[in-house]
């Protein structure tokens, strides 16, 4: 008898979308720039010098886009606040018609009982700050807090789950020590600083909340479980680097007030040593975390890979996405029931799962047939269950993404939504993985 995948009572189920990715309109209304405005305005950092000026134009479009949420039954929205349109120095001064936006958002969200999860920081960080040192500047935790508790003031009640950073893994590898993402830096020594002063600012923003909130609040991590390529002592020691590199860097600390001890073995001398009471300021207590699952990778040992010496075994027997991304649902389950193991069986929300396939620029007749991205949700959603059945303690689900929208420095070029957007008349085109989501929602899992 085949397995029901009909999911626990309570669960949620939600899309995803992030706000220079979506907006458009960066400067309207008194909005400050962000890093990633000054990014995509810089020749030859963006994929066909694409830019977040108009995107898929929401900050104009929202009501028409909640209705698309409404019209596949989505439960909940998760999306990002533009820092600097609430703030267009980063801190001080308030933008009332920046806040007077998110709250139009929210209260429309609500309007259709779709329930909003906001995510403070979505990379965009004020250009006022950086001009500051942003993330390598320590007051940067204050800032932080400072933002979050406006915030909270305004929102939180009709706003009742946080999310205070996105990714911080990656702001720190793309922006820091990269330099493929803003602000474009690469630097060994910069990149431990801003993930200490990122996670020292997510503790200041929980440490606000606590005060003045009165829901949720957690944080959102990108987790990519590594699979040794052998069993060689080598590759073994390489997949263990890589995972504390990628997956543990961030969440040690919030869980334990202590960072994996092969951040050193990665960065040598420019891994700097902190003090207690920073790791015990990242390390209150949290209501959730976000786990971002896209794919897996197998590791091995490479000698000529910096600072990890690790690199990643393509998979020929699987899928790849145009993102170059191994299609791996198992590894979902794995990294569930790894958090459930590690960390002590948090609530966990999968806060973004989705693929970039190749989908025409124009919908035909109205259509836009996406078979491997329906293919890529029904066996994710199935991992996800998987981990249910395992004891994981998951309250729900965000597609990534809701909308086509701007791949940060890979432009428009890749596709993640389950909505087709045609950017030069801005036509929203449900796609297929669209209907076949909202059956998913519709029948709580049972379709699947
Ligand atoms: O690469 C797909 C997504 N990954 N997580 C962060 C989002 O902003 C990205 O678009």
């Amino acid at each position: 008898m085949s397995k029901s995948y009909v999911f626990p009572e309570g669960f949620v189920w939600g899309a995803a979308t992030a706000a220079y990715q979506i907006e458009g309109s960066p400067l309207a209304d008194g909005a400050g720039p962000s890093i990633w405005q000054r990014f995509a305005h810089t020749p030859g950092r963006m994929l066909n010098d694409d830019n977040g000026d108009i995107a898929c134009d929401h900050y104009n479009r929202f009501r028409d886009d909640i209705a698309i949420m409404k019209s596949l039954g989505l439960q909940s929205y998760r999306f990002s606040i533009s820092w600097s349109r609430v703030l267009p120095e980063g801190k001080g001064r308030v933008n009332q018609k920046g806040l007077d936006f998110y709250e139009r958002l929210v209260d429309t969200l609500l309007e259709n009982d779709i329930a909003p999860v906001a995510t403070l920081f979505h990379w965009d960080l004020p250009a006022a700050l950086d001009d500051r040192g942003g993330w390598l500047n320590p007051d940067v935790a204050d800032w932080f807090g400072e933002y979050s508790e406006v915030m909270f003031k305004r929102l939180d009640g009709r706003i009742k789950r946080w999310a205070t950073l996105n990714e911080p893994w990656v702001v720190t590898d793309g922006g820091y020590l990269h330099g493929a993402l803003a602000p474009g830096h690469r630097n060994r020594f910069e990149a431990p600083i801003a993930s200490h002063h990122l996670l020292r600012a997510h503790g200041k923003s929980v440490q606000a909340y606590r005060a003045i909130g009165q829901h949720d609040i957690g944080i959102v991590v990108n987790i990519e479980p590594k699979y040794a390529a052998s069993d060689s002592a080598e590759d073994q020691a390489a997949r263990d680097r890589a995972e504390a590199y990628m997956n543990r860097q961030y969440l040690d600390p919030v869980f334990f007030g202590k960072y994996p001890e092969q951040m050193r073995d990665i960065f040598g001398e420019a891994w700097p040593e902190w003090p207690q009471a920073d790791m015990d300021l990242i390390s209150q207590p949290i209501d959730f975390i976000g786990v971002n699952y896209y794919t897996r990778n197998v590791t091995r040992h490479d000698e000529s890979s910096w600072p990890l010496k690790a690199s990643p075994v393509r998979q020929p027997q699987h899928t790849y996405t145009e993102t170059g991304w191994e299609v791996y649902p198992q590894g979902l389950t794995d990294t569930l029931t790894w958090v459930k193991q590690r960390y002590g069986n948090p609530q966990v929300f999968i806060t973004e799962n989705g693929a970039a396939f190749f989908d025409p620029p124009k919908a035909e007749r109205g259509r836009v047939r996406d078979p491997l991205r329906v293919s890529y949700l029904r066996q994710h959603l199935r991992a996800v269950h998987d981990a249910i059945d395992a004891g994981c303690n998951i309250g729900g689900y965000f597609v990534w993404s809701l909308l086509d929208n701007l791949e940060w420095s890979l432009g428009y070029s890749k596709r993640f939504g389950i909505v087709h957007v045609d950017y030069q008349t801005q036509t929203r085109t449900p796609k297929d993985s669209a209907r076949y989501y909202a059956g998913i929602v519709a029948s709580h899992g049972a379709r699947l």
